[in-house]
């Protein structure tokens, strides 16, 4: 089968500073990918050049075996990128209209609308919307000559849960039509765990670690061990355990962060301490991405910022 997108050591420098460095790799067609990673990391010149809005100074990039450049590839994309204005004139509607025009076999309006759930905003002009409706506005207009290949530069970027959710169900019913593709980056990382079969990791420029979900969780080999424990068990009996990263207390229930889950519980079973209910269970793909990105003791952290303390 003929790969969606295809990079063979791609490099992109801006003078001294290299943003891309000798990235490969191949995305199958009907793939959901996200890719992730601390600011600067080099994701949105990835895509740029994918897009072929920005040139690679090294390496090819093919989307559908052909160049990103040609127009009648760019025909297949579908685009949201970071910064977007919109015409201040039109209403959604007209908007929605306008970029169908643009395309052969547009999708109908009313599958736009529905998709971007701005049915009832149809009639309104685009700056008066929230930003969250912009974004939704802009991921109907990215679907209107229904893509192929859809590329999201942050795509949820100001929508609240629930109209991120319901973006996520619409990514999710595009990509089980047959052969369609998505290649997003976030931050908001329960966003790839949601949503993406394939998670790729950017650091300065490289791609550092390629998954699914699991092999990136796995790698990362976070754990969780949890157990009730009963009165008599101090704080520091449990901080003083071999291998235990971090503690979260919830009454007498006790939930450890560790690569050893297997030598925390032995160590419990042999203590004397008065411990039951044992549970284990992997990590999220949060504290995988802390664990990666901080073993390579790279990237500004733009990522861990926003991590919540998912222990
Ligand atoms: N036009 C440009 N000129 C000079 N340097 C640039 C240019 N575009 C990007 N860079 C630099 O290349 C590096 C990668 O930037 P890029 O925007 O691709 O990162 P990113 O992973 O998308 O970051 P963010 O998560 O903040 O959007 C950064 O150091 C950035 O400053």
């Amino acid at each position: 089968m003929e790969s969606a997108i295809t990079l063979s050591q791609v490099s992109k420098r801006y003078g001294d500073k290299t943003a891309v460095a000798e990235v490969s790799f191949q995305i199958e067609p009907g793939t959901i990918v996200a890719l992730l990673g601390p600011n600067g990391a080099g994701k949105t010149t990835t895509i740029s050049m994918m897009l072929g809005l920005v040139r690679p100074t090294a390496g090819q990039i093919s989307v559908f075996g052909k160049n990103p450049r040609r127009a009648a590839t760019r025909a297949h994309y579908g685009v949201m990128l970071q910064q977007v204005s919109l015409p201040d004139k039109l209403a959604v509607r007209e908007l929605i209209d306008l970029f169908r025009s643009y395309y052969e076999h547009p999708l109908d309006t009313s599958v736009l609308l529905n998709m971007a759930d701005l049915e009832a905003q149809a009639k309104k002009q685009a700056p008066t919307l929230s930003g969250g409706q912009q974004r939704r506005l802009q991921f109907a207009l990215a679907m209107a000559g229904d893509p192929r290949i859809v590329f999201l530069d942050e795509p949820t970027t100001g929508m609240d849960v629930t109209a991120r959710r319901a973006f996520w169900e619409h990514l999710r019913a595009f990509a089980r039509q047959e052969g369609r593709t998505i290649l997003l980056t976030t931050h908001h990382l329960e966003e790839a765990e949601a949503i993406a079969d394939r998670i790729l990791v950017m650091q300065n420029g490289r791609v550092t670690v390629d998954g699914t979900l699991e092999e990136i969780k796995r790698l990362a080999g976070n754990s969780y061990v949890a157990c009730v424990v009963g009165p008599g068990v101090s704080a520091d009996d449990i901080n003083q355990l071999p291998g235990v990263e971090h503690v979260a207390w919830h009454g007498r229930r006790v939930r450890m962060l560790t690569r050893q889950p297997d030598d925390v519980i032995r160590t419990l079973v042999f203590s004397r301490l008065d411990v039951s209910q044992f549970e284990i269970s992997q990590g999220h793909l949060e504290d995988a991405f802390v664990s990666l990105t901080q073993a390579d003791g790279q990237g500004d952290g733009g990522c861990r910022s926003e991590l919540a303390n998912t222990v």
